[in-house]
């Protein structure tokens, strides 16, 4: 039987947990405080990050990695962006020669301007082949709630890509499988950028128009910048694409979306990170990094640039959508 490592016990973490157990997969969590493995182990939830859903008496947690990675053929990294490089530089020892690092996060990394795929490459040493990433509308209580949701494993290898789809599926969670690592990972960093875009405008009042009018904008920068890096086009089109960025630009549940809800409504960003729920809001560093990838690719990004203004430079929100609205008016 396939055996999973997930390292990581936070929402998606833990929710992906219960996907792969109902899966019938073998899966054990690593968390970073002993009260969240205790708590998963003895009473089958993870009420600090997903409270409310039950998880299968089959999951198991520890605080040892070692234990956690033990005879594991799929390691799922499912920390947030800006931390990964540091978490996996203390695991990447104990990981099993062949397996295949999966990765859950949606970010660029501040500093470097890598995907995740490429981090865990520099850290680890794996050969590309063996690195996969998973990206979709999956937010995390939706599916914990076993709501119907697709989701796309990208990996340069399909069999390993088939793999992890397998030890995934389940009657209300269906994987396609990928070879376009790319563009899965720009989709997944750059919505959460013009999620926090939609958040703001959905706080200061605005209503639908706006927001699909953003909604497809940001989808043409996230395209234009993934076709710079090499995404397939078809991809952002795609689940990884689209998808995720209606559901995350659309939804309550998104901690991006409400982190600009707040700024929207005249919050600071102090009150916008606590909307956020106490968890990540990846948007919020990722504008800075993915404005500095669309810069040295020469790509014009403008939604991701005004939120990094008002994220990191000050600029009133007002400030932000004038600059917007007084670009030059061009075709489609
Ligand atoms: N929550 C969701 O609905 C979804 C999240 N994602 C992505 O998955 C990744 C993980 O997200 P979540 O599980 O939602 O995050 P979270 O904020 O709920 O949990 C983060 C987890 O990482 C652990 N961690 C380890 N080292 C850490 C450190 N130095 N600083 C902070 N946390 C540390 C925390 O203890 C916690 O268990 C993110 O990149 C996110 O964008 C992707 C799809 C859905
Ligand atoms: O990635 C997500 C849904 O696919 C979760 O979005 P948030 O990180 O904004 O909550």
């Amino acid at each position: 039987m396939t055996k999973v490592a997930v390292l990581g016990a936070g929402s998606w973490g833990t929710a992906f947990t219960k996907v792969l157990a109902e899966a019938g997969t073998d899966v054990t969590m690593w968390a970073r405080r002993g009260e969240v493995a205790d708590t998963i182990t003895n009473e089958h939830e993870n009420p600090f990050y997903l409270r409310g859903f039950g998880l299968p008496a089959t999951v198991t947690a520890t605080t040892d990695p070692l234990v956690a990675l033990a005879d594991s053929s799929i390691v799922v990294l499912a920390v947030p962006s800006q931390t990964l490089r540091q978490n996996l530089a203390e695991w990447k020892d104990s990981i099993p020669k062949d397996a295949t690092l999966l990765s859950l996060a949606k970010g660029v990394e501040s500093g470097t301007l890598l995907r995740m795929s490429q981090v865990i490459a520099a850290v680890s040493g794996a050969e590309p082949e063996r690195i996969a990433v998973l990206s979709g509308p999956n937010l995390a209580r939706e599916i914990a709630a076993r709501q119907p949701a697709a989701t796309v494993i990208a990996c340069s290898d399909s069999a390993r890509a088939i793999a992890v789809q397998k030890a995934c599926a389940t009657k209300y969670f269906r994987p396609y499988t990928n070879s376009d690592v790319i563009g899965c990972e720009v989709g997944g960093a750059c919505k959460n950028v013009i999620a926090i875009a939609c958040g703001i405008a959905s706080g200061m009042g605005m209503g639908d128009n706006t927001i699909a009018s953003m909604i497809t904008r940001g989808l043409a920068e996230i395209t234009r910048l993934g076709v710079a890096l090499g995404a397939k086009p078809a991809t952002l089109a795609g689940l990884a694409g689209v998808g995720d960025l209606v559901a995350t630009c659309m939804s309550p549940l998104s901690r991006n979306r409400s982190f600009g809800h707040v700024l929207g409504e005249g919050g600071s960003m102090e009150r916008a990170q606590k909307a956020a729920h106490g968890q990540v809001a990846e948007g919020v560093k990722s504008c800075t990094s993915v404005r500095a990838l669309s810069e040295s690719y020469d790509v014009e990004m403008p939604l991701t640039e005004a939120v990094h203004r008002i994220c990191h430079e000050g600029m009133e929100v007002e400030e932000a959508i004038g600059m917007l609205l007084g670009r030059r008016i061009k075709p489609e």
